[in-house]
């Protein structure tokens, strides 16, 4: 099968599954020759919409680079990526996506509601129908409260729940998250790890999240990618057996802890991938 049909073939297949993103035999290599860096190798991988995926792995696999490929912010070098059975160009031109970054990125000058509008005022989005936008979005993380306050004024986690906020801008079906609270002390970040488990479960959106952290993954996820040290190849797939609904006290249950020893061990196996 040449490219074009095994295109055609897997756009098919990810639309009748449903798939949010479908990724087939996907390579990235970054530079040439000698000096070249190897990111990416044979990663296949489906993720099914309403899932939360997080990427797990040993620092430079590849996990950033993943996110970014969905995103069209990086290109194959080779292989298939589907997004919402599209090509990455024309997920992120049918704004198809909402990305966080690892800092919040906002502006100090406008206020937290104008930091939320300002991708909407980009498109040219009305001032009443944006603030009615940046409105629901703060309500959704939690800050409706603090509109008119300043990004200096808020505390780290509360800047990275603006950050998701403005993140919902276009009602995107897929929201990806680059280790939005790695920053963050551990107890902030468990109130936000509830917070967004929250927000997923009841927006029914599609989560990708990159994190270092075991119980952070294991918390928030439906499925857990392992990949292995750089060039980065997904060991294992693990699926949560954990309910849907989940209570930060479940971190203590043996089914918690055994899934988290699941993971640690794929993390190992990696560790040995060349
Ligand atoms: N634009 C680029 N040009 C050249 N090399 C790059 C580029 N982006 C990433 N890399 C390299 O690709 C590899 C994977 O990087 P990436 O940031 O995706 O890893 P990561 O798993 O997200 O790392 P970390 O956990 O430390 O954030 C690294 O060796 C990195 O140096």
């Amino acid at each position: 099968m040449d490219a074009p049909e095994r295109l055609a073939e897997l756009s098919h297949r990810s639309a009748l599954a449903g798939a949010a993103v479908v990724a087939d035999n996907l390579s990235i290599r970054f530079g040439q020759g000698e000096t070249a860096t190897a990111a990416l190798s044979d990663i296949s991988l489906t993720i099914g919409q309403g899932d939360f995926v997080s990427l797990i792995g040993p620092s430079g696999c590849g996990k950033t680079t993943l996110l970014r490929a969905i995103a069209d912010l990086v290109q194959p070098t080779s292989g298939l990526l589907r997004v919402n059975g599209m090509t990455p160009e024309a997920a992120r031109l049918a704004r198809a996506y909402g990305y966080v970054f690892q800092a919040p990125a906002l502006l100090p000058w406008r206020s937290v509601a104008r930091n939320v509008t300002l991708p909407l005022e980009i498109i040219g989005m009305g001032r009443a129908e944006r603030q009615a936008e940046a409105k629901r979005n703060l309500d959704l993380v939690g800050l409706g409260d603090f509109a008119g306050k300043f990004p200096w004024q808020l505390s780290g986690g509360m800047q990275q729940r603006v950050s998701i906020a403005r993140a919902l801008s276009f009602k995107p079906s897929l929201l990806l998250m680059d280790e939005p609270f790695g920053a963050l002390d551990e107890i902030t970040r468990d109130g936000l790890n509830l917070h967004l488990h929250e927000l997923w479960a009841r927006t029914g959106l599609t989560a990708v999240f990159v994190t270092h952290s075991i119980p952070e993954a294991v918390f928030l996820s439906t499925h857990i990618v392992v990949m292995s040290r750089r060039p980065g190849r997904v060991v294992e797939v693990i699926e949560s057996t954990l309910p849907r609904a989940r209570r930060l006290e479940d971190r203590e249950t043996p089914e918690f802890l055994a899934l988290s020893k699941r993971v640690r061990t794929a993390l190992h196996d990696g560790h040995g991938h060349a």
